[in-house]
C-alpha cells in the first residue's frame, strides 16, 4: 500500500509519545464523562439514573466539581497514554519492518492490519493495569466515597490487597478490545493517508487538514469496533470482586440487563471524543516525526 518511508523505531517510539500527550489533552473531558455513564447504577423502579446521557452528565459534572471534574483520573493516563501510544506507534513500526521483506514492494493492507494487531498486543502489558486504575478513579468520582487518594494509592492498594491479578484484572478483554481496533486504526489511517495524497507527491508532504481527516476517521473506525468489548471491560475492572464469575458473565449479565444497546453505552461521548482526540493525535504524530527528521536526519 502507498510508497513506505523507513522510520526508525525510536523515532517512532519519540513521536509516539508526543500523539499521546496530544490524544490525552483533547480527549480526556470526553473519556470520563463516557467511563461515568458507562458505569452508573442502571435505574430501579425507586431510583432515577444520576445521568441521562452524554450532556446531562457533563453538565452534572461541571456544576459539582468544577471544569477540573472533567480531568478526574488524569494522572494515571498521564503517566500511560503517552508511553502507550509510544509503544503503539513503535509495535506498529516493527510490525511493518518484520513484514517488509522486499523494500520496493509496498506492505498489503492485511499487513499493515497485522502490523496495528501487533501493537495493541504490546500496548496491552501497559493499558490493562492503566484502564483498572482510571475507571475505578473515575467512577469513585461519581459515587462520592473515597477508597484511592489517587492513580498509586490505588495501584499500591490493589496490589496489597490481591496481588497482580487484582492489578491487570480485565486484560484478556482489553486485549480483545484493542488487538483488532489498533489493526483497523492504523489500517485507516494509513489508508486515507495514501488516498489523500494527490498524484505525483509524497505522503509525508500532506496537509494538516488531510492528516486530521484521516487521524479523526481512523479514531471513529476503531472505536466502532472497541466499544462493546471496552464497556464490558468498564464494567468488569470496576465490578465488587465475585461479581462476575468472568467475560462471558459480564456480557450475560449485562445483556439480559440493559439489551444489545448496552453494549453502546457510553456512544455519543466515545464518538463525540473520537475524532478531535485521534486527529490530535495523528498530528502531533507527524509534527514530531518532521522535528525528529529536522534534528537528527541520520537516526
Ligand atoms: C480503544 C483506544 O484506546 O483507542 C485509542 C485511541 C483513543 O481514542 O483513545 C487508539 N489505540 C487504537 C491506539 C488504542
Amino acid at each position: 500500500m502507498g510508497e513506505e518511508a523507513k522510520v526508525s523505531p525510536l523515532k517512532n517510539f519519540i513521536a509516539g509519545g508526543v500523539a499521546g500527550a496530544c490524544l490525552l489533552l483533547a480527549g480526556h473531558p470526553l473519556d470520563t464523562i463516557k467511563v461515568r455513564l458507562q458505569t452508573q447504577p442502571k435505574a430501579s423502579c425507586a431510583q432515577y439514573v444520576i445521568y441521562t446521557g452524554t450532556y446531562d452528565c457533563f453538565r452534572k459534572t461541571v456544576s459539582k466539581e468544577g471544569i477540573l471534574g472533567l480531568y478526574k483520573g488524569m494522572g494515571a493516563p498521564l503517566a500511560g497514554v503517552a508511553p502507550m501510544m509510544a509503544i503503539s506507534f513503535f509495535g506498529f513500526g516493527l510490525g511493518k519492518q518484520l513484514q517488509q521483506t522486499d523494500p520496493d514492494k509496498p506492505l498489503t493492507h492485511t499487513q499493515i492490519f497485522l502490523s496495528g494487531c501487533l501493537a495493541g498486543v504490546f500496548t496491552t502489558v501497559i493499558v490493562a493495569p492503566g484502564e483498572r486504575i482510571k475507571c475505578l478513579l473515575q467512577v469513585q468520582a461519581s459515587s462520592g466515597k473515597v477508597r484511592y487518594s489517587g492513580p498509586l494509592d490505588c495501584a499500591v492498594r490493589l496490589y496489597k490487597q490481591q496481588g497482580i491479578r487484582s492489578v491487570y484484572k480485565g486484560t484478556v478483554l482489553t486485549l480483545i478490545r484493542d488487538v483488532p481496533s489498533n489493526g483497523l486504526y492504523f489500517l485507516t489511517y494509513e489508508y486515507l493517508k495514501n488516498f489523500l495524497t494527490p498524484e505525483g507527491q509524497s505522503v509525508s508532504q500532506l496537509s494538516t487538514p488531510k492528516i486530521l481527516l484521516a487521524g479523526g476517521v481512523a479514531g471513529i473506525l476503531n472505536w466502532t469496533i472497541a466499544l462493546p468489548p471496552d464497556v464490558l471491560k468498564s464494567n468488569f475492572q470496576t465490578a465488587a470482586d465475585g461479581k462476575y464469575r468472568g467475560l462471558v458473565d459480564v456480557l450475560r449479565t449485562l445483556l439480559r440487563e440493559e439489551g444489545p444497546t448496552g453494549l453502546y453505552k457510553g456512544f455519543n461521548a466515545v464518538f463525540l471524543r473520537a475524532f478531535p482526540a485521534n486527529a490530535a493525535c495523528f498530528l502531533g504524530f507527524e509534527v514530531a516525526l518532521k522535528g525528529l527528521n529536522a534534528i537528527a536526519p541520520s537516526w
